[in-house]
């Protein structure tokens, strides 16, 4: 085992990363929003970049997923142009290499940015060109695909769908539905998902964040979800004894057993009451059952996160040393939707040396032991 006592914020920084669920509606830099907001005379609540990182965190903390999901009103109206998209792209590019993410998935809805008159086809473009510039910029230490999002109260997902298919070889490597949960649920889309299946790609379903077990048997039986997005409310089908040992109902132990990934988003579900609190987190007991866990930061801005605090929260709250840390990474990097050659390449040579050297740092006599 790792001694956490020396596991450093700065060692946390610098070991490898993989994130699964972070929307780039989510995780504008502040003053982006501004300076875009100031082009395009969007009214934001203040001008002032700092006030506005602070406004965004202060809103999310709704105790409500449908509140919570309102500031994104702010971000949304203010990436309605290619160039907007393509900076924003770009810059979350840069933000995850300063994070030390090496992978990341970044998902958004299209359908939430044709006001000022994009096409769908226009919008996954700008975006990729952004991330393209960002990971040329980063000189191939890191690498993103996007997550193509419907919105569930909408009526696009089938759209939505043929256009991940269309970008498949272009950057876009899997489909996600989000929005309020609470009465939308997923089968509301099933021939989208249908579609998905019969073309051979994977998605996730944000499932199980505000809404609980049906919501999640839905997701995966009736829709076919790779992942769930968020998932942590499976807690309610695990009963824990006083003696800490846990027995699991039909449907929690068909999402271990299945190795189902939980996309967990420890900041954001505490924002939306998801979740209690961080020392009640259900990411603890999922941990500690051996779920297939993997961290997440779901939206940055609004919670004022990156995975460098995620993880230094939970080393923090739950005492995790590298060892944990690792395995996140690696359950994250086995369950992302690019290929499996990418997958492989990227554990053995990127994660298990990065936490490796790391390992060294903090305790000269430790071995990681990820199992890749
Ligand atoms: O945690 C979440 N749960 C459900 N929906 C979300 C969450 N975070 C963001 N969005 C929604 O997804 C859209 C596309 O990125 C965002 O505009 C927001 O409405
Ligand atoms: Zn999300």
């Amino acid at each position: 085992m790792t001694q956490n006592v020396t596991l450093t914020r700065e060692q946390i920084r610098r070991a490898p990363k993989v994130v699964l669920h972070d929307h780039l509606d989510g995780g504008l830099r502040p003053a982006t929003v501004v300076e875009l907001a100031a082009a395009v005379g969007h009214e934001l609540p203040t001008t002032d970049a700092a006030a506005l990182g602070e406004w965004f965190r202060e809103q999310a903390d709704s105790g409500s997923l449908v509140r919570y999901l309102e500031t994104f009103e702010h971000t949304v109206g203010v990436m309605q142009t290619a160039d907007a998209l393509r900076r924003v792209a770009r810059e979350y590019v840069e933000d995850l290499v300063a994070d030390g993410v090496v992978y990341a998935e970044v998902r958004w809805a299209p359908e939430q940015h044709l006001r000022a008159g994009l096409t769908l086809d226009e919008t996954v473009a700008a975006v990729q060109e952004g991330l393209e510039e960002g990971m040329e910029a980063a000189e191939g230490t890191v690498l993103v695909g996007q997550l193509l999002t419907a919105m569930r109260h909408a009526d696009r997902a089938l759209e939505i769908a043929e256009l991940t298919i269309a970008w498949r070889d272009r950057g876009v490597v899997g489909f996600d539905i989000a929005g309020a949960e609470d009465g939308f649920p997923p089968a509301l889309h099933r021939e989208a998902f249908d579609l998905l299946r019969e073309n051979n790609v994977r998605f996730t379903i944000h499932a199980g964040e505000a809404h609980g077990l049906p919501s999640i048997a839905q997701a995966l039986h009736t829709c076919g979800a790779d992942r769930l997005g968020h998932g942590v409310r499976i807690v309610d089908d695990i009963t824990v004894h006083d003696d800490g040992t846990a027995t699991l109902g039909r449907l929690a132990s068909y999402v271990r057993d299945k190795r189902i990934p939980l996309e967990v988003a420890p900041a954001s579900n505490v924002q939306t009451a998801a979740a209690p609190s961080l020392a009640e987190h259900q990411i603890d007991l999922l941990t500690r059952l051996g779920f297939r866990v993997t961290l997440n930061t779901d939206n940055r801005l609004m919670s004022n996160t990156s995975m460098t605090d995620e993880m230094t929260a939970l080393v923090e709250t739950f005492g995790y040393d590298l060892e944990v840390l690792a395995w996140f990474t690696v359950n994250a990097m086995r369950s992302a939707f690019v290929d499996y050659d990418t997958r492989v390449e990227l554990i053995e040579e990127v994660i298990v040396p990065g936490y490796e050297s790391l390992d060294v740092e903090v305790d000269a006599d430790a071995d990681v032991d990820v199992d890749a």
